[in-house]
């Protein structure tokens, strides 16, 4: 593959920029839809890599989902049926919240995705479906699902490797015949934002789910209402064109912006302003303007780690020492996340180790050319793109690899920089 040049900002980055849907919102709210009492009417659906493997492992596995002018009308199957070969690609939201469907299917399903897809864990929530009856193959993709002619009510799971893992139990719980009761066993707990929006859809559509602890989460058996719904824009993915203002001295505008959101990419704004840039907010319109210089800061990402590669990249080029921690999970993201950064930032001539649960970033040095690798990681191209403003002559190995969630970032990324 032909590396591909980014475009370096010789004045402020100064704009104006819609983006799209909300993936982790759009395939949660599919998923959903998937499993309600009728059909739903989805508006703001993202269209990606990753929401159209969502919607053909749907399909596969027997519900209708067409094109209903801009929106798409979601209809759910009497019974779900078994499907071979369901495609996961690199999209966690596939494979770990597809399989639980599977367990409530008329036969088996299979699952297979992209090279690196078996290396993302998933033993865990394969090992919650076993303890709800399901006969699985294997702890990886590829695997077979046999689901059980009876199902269990209580999984107990280590999600310290992706909170996918309880999401994906949840949202099949309430179509238990006694309901779920998921416990989560491990020390730490990443993305706990993501296990609130889950929760939060799912009482959206009426049902009951119960957090006795901040470990144990309770669904009551019971049906899952259809729902008509817009899908917010996607708060991380914005957070890339917002960072851009702020690493260049510019000002950069993102309309649209929910007043209150369960999307991690919201905290960008205050990690943002800790490291010198200004936030405004007019409406539903969010402006960062960046500062002469920004600063080094010490930040935990526990709760929004997929802002790691975009901060990664502004701790580059900001004065002093930026520590990123809580994010030892990443290592088994899109790819080892933390071991990619480091090789990277590296090769752009900029100090960093990897720590046991993040890096450590020396910024504000200067940066030298390279070619940066993406590793097949959506994210990784945000951070090249990002370094890229300060340093002409930065090329990717990968640009095609933002559609996981976003295809249009090249032109809109040229657009604002251009
Ligand atoms: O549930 C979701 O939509 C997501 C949860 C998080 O996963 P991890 O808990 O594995 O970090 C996040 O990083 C991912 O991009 C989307
Ligand atoms: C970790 C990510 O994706 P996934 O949903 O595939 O886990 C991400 O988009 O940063």
């Amino acid at each position: 593959m032909t590396s591909q040049p980014l475009p370096s900002a010789s004045s402020p980055v100064v704009g104006e920029l819609t983006v799209p849907g909300s993936k982790s919102e759009t395939n949660r709210a599919l998923v959903l839809a998937a499993l309600a009492d009728g059909p739903s009417t989805l508006r703001g659906v993202l269209d990606s890599r990753d929401s159209r493997l969502m919607i053909e492992a749907l399909r596969a596995l027997g519900v209708s989902l067409e094109p209903d002018g801009e929106a798409l009308r979601v209809i759910p199957p009497v019974r779900f049926r078994g499907a071979a070969d369901i495609d996961c690609g690199l999209a966690g939201t596939v494979m770990r919240f597809v399989p639980p469907i599977a367990l409530l299917a008329d036969g088996p399903s299979s699952f297979i995705g992209d090279p690196h897809a078996s290396e993302r864990p998933m033993a865990p929530i394969l090992d919650g479906l076993r303890q709800l009856g399901a006969l699985v193959s294997a702890d990886a993709i590829p695997f077979r699902l046999v689901p059980p002619a009876s199902l269990g009510s209580e999984a107990s799971v280590d999600a310290s490797g992706s909170s996918q893992f309880v999401s994906g139990l949840l949202l099949i719980g309430a179509l238990l015949p006694s309901g779920l009761t998921v416990r989560h066993t491990g020390e730490r707990l990443p993305s706990r934002p993501h296990i609130a929006m889950t929760v939060e859809m799912l009482r959206a559509r009426g049902v009951h789910v119960e957090e006795p602890d901040e470990r144990t989460w309770v669904v009551a058996p019971g049906t899952i209402a259809a729902r008509d719904l817009t899908i917010e824009p996607d708060l991380t993915n914005a957070s890339v064109f917002l960072a851009a203002a702020a690493a260049t001295g510019g000002r950069v505008t993102v309309p649209g912006w929910p007043s209150s959101s369960l999307q991690p990419g919201a905290l960008f704004l205050e990690i943002a302003e800790r490291m010198g840039a200004t936030v405004e907010r007019d409406a539903d319109k969010v402006t960062v303007s960046g500062p002469e210089q920004l600063r080094g800061i010490d930040v935990d990402l526990t709760t929004a780690s997929e802002l790691t590669p975009s901060i990664a990249a502004l701790a580059a080029v900001a004065d002093g020492t930026t520590r990123i921690r809580g994010v030892a999970h990443i290592r088994g993201h899109e790819t080892d996340r933390l071991a990619a950064l480091v090789a990277e930032l590296r090769k752009l001539g900029i100090r960093a180790e990897e720590t046991d649960d993040g890096l450590t970033i020396e910024g504000g040095t200067g940066l030298t050319r390279a070619e940066v690798e993406t590793y097949a990681d959506h994210r990784m191209v945000h951070f090249a793109a990002l370094v890229a403003l300060k340093q002409p002559g930065i090329t990717v190995t990968d640009l095609q690899c933002v559609s996981k969630t976003m295809p249009a970032f090249p032109q809109d990324w040229a657009r604002l920089v251009g």
